[in-house]
């Protein structure tokens, strides 16, 4: 890979810099850096690139921690021959082995749009883990840098930024894109449609015109159960029909359509996954920050010390409240690396669109329950008006994507709520309610 320098000294990187909690990374490029530390490292730029910034030796670097070690930052920046400086780099220092990793040889480097953000992180992570070599492209909006694990190189930037893209796909070698980098929040796109548009369907036709030019041919795209709008049917299977009810559903949708259509025109094999409720953290510095689904918004109240609000109980269900499909973030991650593999292996074009929940419905109630169980809350919920734009129920048929990629859904909904509750309480430290 022409982005990976090797480290010729990196256990003594590593013992400097206290990086004995693992991790041991070296991130070169663009990061604010606070603490001075100056690391003695020796490395040797790979045939065919050059550094057009400040060497390391003489760069202001800091330790950041995180969840995941200890990143070790220095602001160098290097471009490939005849090509244009300001690339991110990272560079692997194993802080337990000593001896030189040397350049690794991948197989298939993964760009993963918006992988900083929460559900970009667990797939960046899960992918990773797995082996998979990753880059992350994410304009930082709304992702966080520190969720990325050790090792993984960012780039800064938008989706629609057509130079950035040419650049990055060929500085990294990037043969599959996994594209989550989207705005998705369902009042938010009802005020600002145009854009919701801009980011999420001119964006993508930016992002497939430099994928089609970069001869990519793989393509895994990020969609929602809100294609569906509010079906009138016990599970949505992929063949229901799509109406969506709001923009942002219809811009997931038209990217479906341009996802598909781009495929079969440059022969690229493309998936689609609908995600219903996303929920739940595989760590807690990876936990969700906004306040804009309901188990996030339930801890609110309960921090707050009001009662969590039932947003209508006269539904068409046993409990009266609305019923959905929760899925845990680290199960979906997962559904992302098996459909990433399934494209991987595959011979030619072709495109695949489905569920991906757990097929099992929750009523709201029964979460309320669930939350003052795993929060300790006796705040009993309050029963409000519904909420304009809501279905009584939406449950994935789970079946295609257990038999297209193998998968079902590990993590129940208890799991989630702890999962989330510790992340929660991870930035609200007098979340305690014992
Ligand atoms: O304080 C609250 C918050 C929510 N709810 C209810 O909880 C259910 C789930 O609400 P969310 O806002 O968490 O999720 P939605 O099902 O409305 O929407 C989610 O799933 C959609 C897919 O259909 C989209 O992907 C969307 O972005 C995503 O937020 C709804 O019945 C809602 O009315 C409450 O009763 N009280």
């Amino acid at each position: 890979m022409a982005h990976e320098a090797r480290v010729d000294d990196g256990d003594t990187l590593a013992r400097r810099n206290g990086g004995q909690q693992g991790g041991g990374v070296l991130r070169l490029g663009g990061r604010p850096y606070v603490k001075a530390q100056r690391p003695q490292i020796a490395f040797e730029w790979r045939p065919g690139y050059r550094r057009t910034g400040e060497d390391g030796d003489r760069q202001t670097n800091s330790l950041l921690g995180t969840g995941g070690g200890w990143h070790v930052g220095l602001r160098v920046s290097v471009a490939p021959e005849g090509g244009a400086p300001g690339s991110s780099w990272s560079i692997k220092a194993n802080p337990t082995k000593r001896g030189p990793e040397g350049p690794r040889v991948a197989v298939m480097t993964w760009l993963i749009t918006g992988g900083a953000g929460y559900i970009g992180a667990h797939v960046a992570r899960a992918m990773d883990e797995a082996g998979e070599r990753v880059v992350v492209l994410d304009d930082t909006s709304a992702g966080v840098p520190e969720r990325l694990p050790s090792g993984i190189p960012l780039v800064r930037g938008s989706i629609a930024d057509r130079e950035l893209l040419d650049r990055t796909f060929a500085e990294y070698g990037v043969r599959g894109v996994v594209h989550l980098a989207a705005k998705k929040q369902v009042a938010e796109s009802v005020e600002q449609p145009l854009r919701y548009y801009r980011e999420n369907v001119y964006g993508l036709t930016v992002l497939l015109e430099a994928v089609a030019a970069a001869g990519i041919k793989r393509f895994l795209f990020s969609s929602s159960a809100a294609v569906y709008g509010v079906p009138d049917v016990d599970l949505i299977t992929e063949d229901t029909p799509c109406v969506p009810i709001n923009p942002y559903g219809e811009t997931k949708l038209a990217g479906e359509w341009l996802v598909r259509a781009a495929g079969r025109a440059h022969g690229i094999a493309t998936a689609c996954l609908r995600y219903f409720n996303v929920a739940g953290a595989a760590e807690p510095a990876l936990a969700d920050i906004g306040v804009f689904n309901v188990i996030p918004m339930f801890f609110d109240r309960i921090t707050r010390g009001e009662a969590p609000r039932i947003f209508g109980d006269d539904y068409p269900t046993p409990d009266g409240t609305c019923i959905r499909d929760y899925i845990h973030v680290a199960d979906l991650a997962e559904a992302h690396l098996a459909a990433a593999r399934r494209l991987a292996a595959q011979e030619g074009p072709g495109d695949l669109t489905v569920n991906i929940g757990r097929g099992e419905g929750v009523s709201v109630r029964e979460l309320a329950v669930l939350v003052a169980e795993v929060t300790r809350s006796d705040l009993a919920p309050v029963v409000e008006p519904r909420r304009p734009g809501d279905s009584a129920k939406a449950v994935a048929a789970a079946g295609l994507i257990a038999e297209e990629l193998g998968f079902k859904a590990r993590r129940g909904v208890r799991e989630m709520v702890e999962s989330a509750w510790e992340g929660w309480r991870l930035r609200h430290p007098g979340a305690f309610t014992e």
